[in-house]
């Protein structure tokens, strides 16, 4: 299995920039593999993250290319080495004096620089975490003490936490803040016990002023490393310095938690964020191809939001697929492309739009019967409907135009190509009919 993941590097290598294969595919090596899931090593959290969130289905795409077959691919974090990451070669100098060492890279921090309060959408999904993220980024260690914000999977606990480092980062670029998920926490918690450098490791955390700690969930059970985190959370608490939690659940529904470390989770405020709706979801969508400089139509950021789980991370794995086919194929993203390249991801929601459905939305939308809208008549209350019924068939069914046509009351299909041009037209010189055309076609997705 060792030469799929080599050629599969191979072919993704000849499609992405040398920069991001260089930075991101190639230093992932093959670890082992089972029948159905590939396992690769990340030199760190952030590469794993960044691969996971950017280029994971390509990266399945790569493989199942060569095997004919699809596999999942997990990642481990390559092991520390005996000095813990943040200082490897301070730590080496055993005998440099303990402030030359603290100054230089003691707490580099390992914020990703694109996830800010700007590139973050808010939506009423996540209003109440994004306010409370701002609220602590703009007076750390005030009011809300710790912060825990949970929600479910790739819903943007993690980027709001980075926000509040790169915020506060921003006004004090000497402030000391360290970003550790709790699995960093608890592997470099063991290293220092085994290479007897618990001093150092204590220190490290209990000397920051913001000390972020993702997905807390993961140091349910371990008690050790929940005892040794109890006792930093006190160190940095009692010195008003600032702490943010993330979890994926709320802090009494996390099984395996100590009682006591639930209680100071519970002292400061404790925030939710909710499955995106799909007003939000389009508006991540075009958020993301805007720092992408890729132009998204509406009408597939809706599709790809209406067909897309809640999970985020999943709606930017499509969007950065569909970027790839245009920029690969060298054309402009459409609807009908968006549909081809997400045929094996959003199967269910294209096949459930059949005409019928379509002209039960127009219908009601406009306040028309059925028998009218399939009529002949010719007054405009009946005609525009019509012809924007018939257009959104052809966008979003399969039907031919005799099809359109046989189900319009047996239209002939020159008469359906005028609508759909006349549709056209009017979609492109007026954007509030484009409004309408958009609204219908969202009802029909939710
Ligand atoms: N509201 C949002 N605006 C812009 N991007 C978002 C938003 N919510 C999530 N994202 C993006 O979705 C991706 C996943 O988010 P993130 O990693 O923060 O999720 P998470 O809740 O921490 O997930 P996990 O539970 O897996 O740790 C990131 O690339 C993030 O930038």
């Amino acid at each position: 299995m060792e030469n799929v993941w080599q050629e599969a590097q191979a072919n993704l290598k000849k499609v992405l920039t040398g920069q991001t294969y260089t930075t991101w595919i190639d230093p992932l090596k093959f670890l082992e593999a089972t029948s159905d899931t590939i396992v690769l090593e990340a030199p760190s959290a952030f590469v794993q993250q960044w691969v996971t969130e950017k280029y994971l289905s390509m990266v399945k795409e790569a493989i199942s290319a060569v095997t004919a077959k699809s596999y999942q691919v997990e990642f481990r974090i390559a092991e520390p080495k005996p000095e813990p990451s943040p200082q490897p070669k301070e730590e080496e100098v055993e005998a440099a004096p303990p402030k030359a060492k603290e100054k230089k890279a003691e707490y580099v921090p390992n914020l990703n620089p694109k996830y800010t309060f700007e590139s973050f959408v808010c939506g009423a999904s996540n209003q109440f975490a994004y306010a409370a993220s701002q609220a602590v980024a703009n007076k750390p260690a005030t009011n809300y003490n710790p912060l825990f914000i949970y929600g479910g999977v790739g819903l943007g606990k993690t980027h709001l936490v980075h926000a509040i480092g790169n915020q506060i980062l921003k006004k004090n670029p000497k402030a000391k803040i360290c970003y550790y998920s709790s699995e960093k926490f608890m592997n470099e918690m063991i290293n220092s016990l085994r290479y007897k450098k618990m001093d150092e490791f204590r220190n490290k955390f209990r000397k920051v002023d913001l000390l972020l700690i993702d997905d807390i969930q993961f140091m349910a059970g371990k008690e050790a490393t929940q005892e040794e985190f109890f006792h930093t959370f006190n160190a940095l608490y009692d010195s008003h310095k600032q702490i943010v939690i993330t979890s994926d659940k709320f802090p009494k529904d996390i099984p395996g938690l100590e009682e006591r470390l639930r209680s100071r989770f519970e002292w400061g405020l404790i925030a939710d964020i909710q499955p995106p709706d799909i007003e939000t979801k389009v508006a991540i969508l075009k958020k993301k191809s805007d720092m992408h400089s890729v132009n998204l139509p509406d009408d597939v950021a809706l599709f790809l939001a209406a067909g897309a789980t809640n999970n985020i991370r999943e709606l930017e794995g499509m969007l950065i697929r569909l970027e790839a086919f245009a920029s690969l194929t060298g054309n402009e993203i459409n609807l009908g492309m968006a549909r081809e390249v997400m045929k094996d991801i959003i199967v269910e929601k294209t096949k459930e739009i059949t005409v019928e459905m379509i002209q039960k939305q127009v219908a009601e939308h406009f306040r028309i019967k059925l028998s009218e809208l399939k009529s002949d008549k010719r007054v405009k209350t009946l005609v525009v409907p019509r012809q924007i019924a018939i257009y959104i068939c052809r966008e979003l069914t399969k039907s031919s135009y005799p099809e359109i046509g046989e189900k319009f009351g047996g239209k002939d299909h020159s008469t359906i190509i005028h609508s759909v041009k006349k549709i056209e037209k009017q979609l492109a010189a007026d954007s509030e009919f484009r409004g309408t055309v958009e609204e219908i076609k969202k009802k029909l997705f939710t």
